[in-house]
């Protein structure tokens, strides 16, 4: 058997409406990796998993999955994923028990090996005390933990998880890390998607970055963050934009930093991306004196996943300050 969980070449997917979702994807997840696939929103994750599980049909390229051709094998594809998606499919008028006995029938665990599998779940997501309670009792955090524990009822030995945790507090979403975690240690799989950096930060042993269809850049987190280029001095400055304009126009000037250094205005005043952050730091502050600029406060940091995302997408994915869904809040004290 090939050592590659997902062996994915030159994948293309153009919806009828000739929207080109993904457009040439290659794509390698060794057995056992902790994936991570990051991008904006719109920017093809869903499509791209959705054709790995057999439920798209790529217009073009090839994919292999547990070893299996997704298109000609596409049935011993589908037994050998879990696939949790974005939109819950707990059924709230089932108890726990009942959702995993559903996807049990779903995915033909043989009778046998249903109650010993069903128990072993529930205790792994934390909800044996609450088997027999219907779902719409729950929180988001425990329909979430319910969901992903229905994605793996079959021992799939490679797991997609779509954005697993959005809308949850982060309390809640810390509780399903460790599942992850767990269940990723065990041997399985896992090809995550998320909004959150940090998570991907946490969780993933490799990222890749996907962009209009297309994957733009792919690495360890920390490959990714020092292909940044260096490290981030922010300045705060007294004074209005103009002020910031100007701060800016400075540090473009001198010849402090490389000449590719990022310089940016930022809502309090600049930031500069450079090798030479920490070194030179302190002489842009007194360029900036002399110029007449008050400086309110300095300081020099590593990047983060989040400038990486900056960097190669122009913009910020993070949401931590998205609104929780009704139907996710009131967690309550259950996580
Ligand atoms: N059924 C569809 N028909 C036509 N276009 C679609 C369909 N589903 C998605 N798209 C488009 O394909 C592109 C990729 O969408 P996709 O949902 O794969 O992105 P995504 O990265 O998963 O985004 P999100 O984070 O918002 O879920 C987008 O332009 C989207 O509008």
């Amino acid at each position: 058997m090939t050592d590659d969980a997902i062996a994915a070449e030159g994948v293309e997917l153009t919806y009828a409406d000739g929207t080109q979702a993904v457009r040439g994807i290659d794509l390698t997840v060794p057995r056992g990796e902790f994936f991570g696939f990051l991008g904006p929103n719109g920017a093809g994750k869903t499509t791209t998993i959705k054709t790995l599980v057999t439920l798209l049909r790529p217009t073009a390229g090839s994919i292999r999955v547990n070893g299996f051709d997704a298109e000609s094998e596409g049935r011993a594809v589908r037994e050998t994923v879990g696939y949790m998606a974005q939109e819950t499919s707990v059924d709230p008028e089932l108890t726990a028990r009942e959702n995993l006995r559903f996807a049990c029938d779903a995915y033909g665990v043989p009778r046998s090996e249903r109650a010993d599998r069903i128990d072993e779940l529930l205790a792994l997501v934390d909800l044996a005390d609450v088997a027999d309670k219907r779902a719409d009792d729950f929180s988001g955090g425990m329909r979430k933990r319910l969901d992903a524990a229905t994605a793996l009822v079959h021992s799939p030995p490679l797991v997609f998880l779509d954005e697993p945790t959005t809308g949850l507090d982060p309390k809640a979403r810390n509780r399903l890390w460790e599942y992850f975690r767990d269940i990723n240690e065990r041997g399985t799989t896992i090809f995550l998607t998320t909004q959150y950096l940090e998570e991907a930060d946490a969780l993933c042993d490799r990222l890749a970055v996907i962009l209009d269809g297309q994957i733009v850049s792919d690495g360890s987190p920390e490959q990714l963050k020092r292909e940044v280029g260096g490290e981030i001095l922010e300045v705060s400055v007294d004074g209005d934009e103009r002020a910031r304009e100007q701060a800016a126009d400075i540090a473009r000037s001198t010849d402090l930093f490389e000449a590719d250094a990022a310089v940016e205005v930022t809502d309090h005043g600049l930031s500069v991306t450079s090798e030479r952050a920490r070194s030179k730091g302190t002489d842009l502050l007194v360029a900036l004196r002399d110029a007449g600029i008050a400086v309110t406060g300095f300081n020099v940091r590593a990047p983060t996943l989040d400038d990486v995302f900056l960097a190669i997408t122009g913009d910020h994915v993070e949401i931590e300050d998205a609104e929780v869904p009704d139907e996710l809040a009131a967690d309550g004290g259950r996580d």
